[in-house]
């Protein structure tokens, strides 16, 4: 037994690539994403801890999404490492929960909110699937948990779309997942469905110490909540605290230029940020301790 004990430690001790463990379920080193001659980020450093909320922002095309697609296993890095729950991201999938962007439904399908958070239970299996009283137990369980019970049973397509991202969130938890990846699970809400949605994503975090990576283009939603942002932007990025990294000076940096990060009423707005993507800058720019704040 105490042979076992001693595997599974020294296991825990050294992550897939023969690092240290940090205890990070999400570990990026001189991570960068490339399409083509286009690089989209470089020289990333980051460990994502059990139960923090990690907001990412940055202006369109800055490599949001690519990024949710490396965490997933979908998209490979072009140099660097990338651990997930210390693994190779492939083989961690099975941990993750995925909120993706909204998708454009049909009003004709007859998929119902009960058969999305099934097929995050069981959807890996195929058909047909032994609809047993514990998943049936489940899937109640998680539509109420995500305040959804009462449209259960209404065609997807006929929801609105705060009622439609609470199922998805469904979906995503359904699996018990370890880390939980959101791709903009704001776009087209109101600021009624916005604040239920981050609260669902923040009450499973501090419940279950599920990891959050929230991509947003809007931090004022999830500011009371996030423990540190990671502002990808020009081929860099910074990562910290709001207070560290939203501050004129450290976005003017990581843009090259001006920019005036004003607080008002305890909202966050951002001046003089170009929105389109800029050419990266050159590699010598990222230094050694950019963004790495522990
Ligand atoms: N499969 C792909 N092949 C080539 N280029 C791609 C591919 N996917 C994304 N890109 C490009 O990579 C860059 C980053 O895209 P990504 O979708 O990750 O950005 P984003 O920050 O999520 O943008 P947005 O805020 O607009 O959703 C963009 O310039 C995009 O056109």
């Amino acid at each position: 037994m105490a042979t076992v004990h001693r595997a599974c430690r020294d296991r825990r001790a050294r992550t897939a690539d023969g690092r240290r463990d940090t205890g990070a379920v999400i570990s990026l080193r001189g991570a960068a994403l490339s399409y083509g001659e286009r690089v989209v980020w470089q020289g990333l450093e980051l460990d994502v801890r059990p139960g923090e909320f990690l907001a990412v922002l940055g202006p369109n095309g800055s490599g949001k999404s690519s990024l949710v697609r490396a965490l997933l296993g979908r998209q490979p890095l072009s140099a660097g490492t990338l651990s997930v729950l210390g693994r190779n991201p492939r083989e961690a999938s099975g941990h993750l929960g995925y909120v993706p962007q909204q998708a454009a439904l049909t009003a004709q399908t007859m998929l119902r909110a009960r058969d999305l958070v099934r097929f995050g239970i069981d959807g890996h299996r195929f058909w047909p699937r032994p609809r047993t009283v514990a998943v049936r137990r489940r899937v109640e369980e998680i539509l109420e948990a995500v305040g959804a019970s009462a449209y259960a049973d209404v065609p997807l397509g006929l929801l609105s779309g705060g009622e439609r991202q609470r199922v998805r969130i469904g979906q995503a938890l359904a699996s018990d997942p370890r880390i939980l990846l959101c791709d903009e699970p704001l776009l087209s809400l109101d600021l009624h469905h916005q604040r239920a949605v981050t609260e669902l994503v923040d009450a499973r975090r501090r419940s279950h110490g599920t990891a959050v990576v929230f991509v947003t283009h809007e931090i004022n939603p999830v500011l009371a909540l996030v423990d540190r942002v990671l502002y990808l932007a020009r081929g860099g990025y910074r990562v910290g605290t709001p207070e560290e990294v939203l501050t004129s000076a450290s976005l003017s940096e990581l843009y090259g230029t001006e920019v005036d990060v004003v607080r008002v009423h305890g909202r966050v707005v951002v001046v003089g940020a170009p929105d389109e993507p800029i050419a990266p800058a050159p590699p010598h720019h990222i230094h050694e301790s950019d963004g790495v704040r522990p």
